[in-house]
């Protein structure tokens, strides 16, 4: 039987009372990477959310089985990493005490940062390569650094599932190949990884795709599925055009 990292029975999310996101039911299965997709509006920050638990619903979001609700606190921020589009963080923190927000739910109440603790947000930096700027503040970055320091904090929590909205916003070209190998061995050490990805082509090197168009789930599969090509050229209205090139499907405009 695939074990389940995620699942959702019939969650739906209203604003002001308007319909954001309408009975989805769903399951992500562990040890794989799913990338969510779909137009602007969506519902794709909406879902992530909700799944993180951190937009209330109607309906019932299970991580590994259990209820998000019934988790304890803190052994849900330690099974579950979130990074977020445009979180407000202290910019006057520096970066190293950043990434250590990270390791905050394996910590007892006010203790000193053990070398567990102190070794992850190392290796957390070294992968993001932003070990360099760990004494700076994080006011100080441009964009793009900034995501990879936040990213940092999301790896430093070591948990083995990580939900990531838009993570490669300002990232350049190499960094986004970079955060393509991270994920690729996060996952290949049995991590799940949810992400919301606007780049189509990068969005369909997961393993499987979502996707979401007005509240609703139009499409779930694997991103080689022919079927998932034809369901993600059709909810961008067929201004996208899916074809394989040297071993890889990418998106082209039309
Ligand atoms: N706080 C809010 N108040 C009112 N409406 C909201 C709020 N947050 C989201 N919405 C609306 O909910 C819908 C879904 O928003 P969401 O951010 O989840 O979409 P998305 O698919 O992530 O979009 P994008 O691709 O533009 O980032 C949008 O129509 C948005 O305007």
């Amino acid at each position: 039987m695939t074990n389940i990292a995620i699942s959702a029975q019939q969650i739906s999310v209203s604003i002001e009372k308007h319909p954001i996101l309408q009975g989805i039911s769903l399951a992500l299965p562990a040890g794989r990477w799913t990338s969510i997709v779909g137009p602007n509006g969506a519902g794709k920050s909406t879902l992530l959310r909700t799944l993180a638990g951190l937009q209330p619903c109607m309906g019932q979001v299970q991580l590994l089985g259990r209820p998000l609700a019934h988790w304890p606190r803190r052994e849900r921020a330690r099974t579950l990493a979130w990074l977020g589009q445009n979180e407000a963080v202290a910019d006057e923190l520096t970066v190293h005490d950043v990434v250590l927000l990270g390791r905050l739910p394996h910590r007892p109440w006010l203790a000193a940062p053990s070398a567990a603790d102190l070794a992850a947000v190392e290796q957390a930096l070294r992968a993001t390569q932003a070990w360099d700027w760990r004494a700076r503040g994080l006011g100080q970055l441009s964009g793009g650094e900034r995501q990879r320091v936040l990213l940092a904090r999301a790896l430093a929590v070591q948990a083995p599932v990580l939900l990531m909205d838009e993570p490669l916003a300002n990232l350049d070209p190499p960094h986004q190949a970079d955060w393509l190998q991270l994920v690729r061995a996060l996952v290949a050490q049995g991590a799940t990884v949810v992400s919301v990805l606007h780049e189509i082509s990068l969005a369909l090197q997961a393993d499987d795709m979502l996707v979401l168009a007005q509240g609703r789930v139009v499409h779930h599969g694997a991103c080689a599925d022919a079927a998932t090509q034809r369901a993600l050229e059709q909810v961008f209205d067929g201004r996208i055009a899916i074809h394989a090139l040297q071993g890889q499907w990418v998106a082209v405009l039309k």
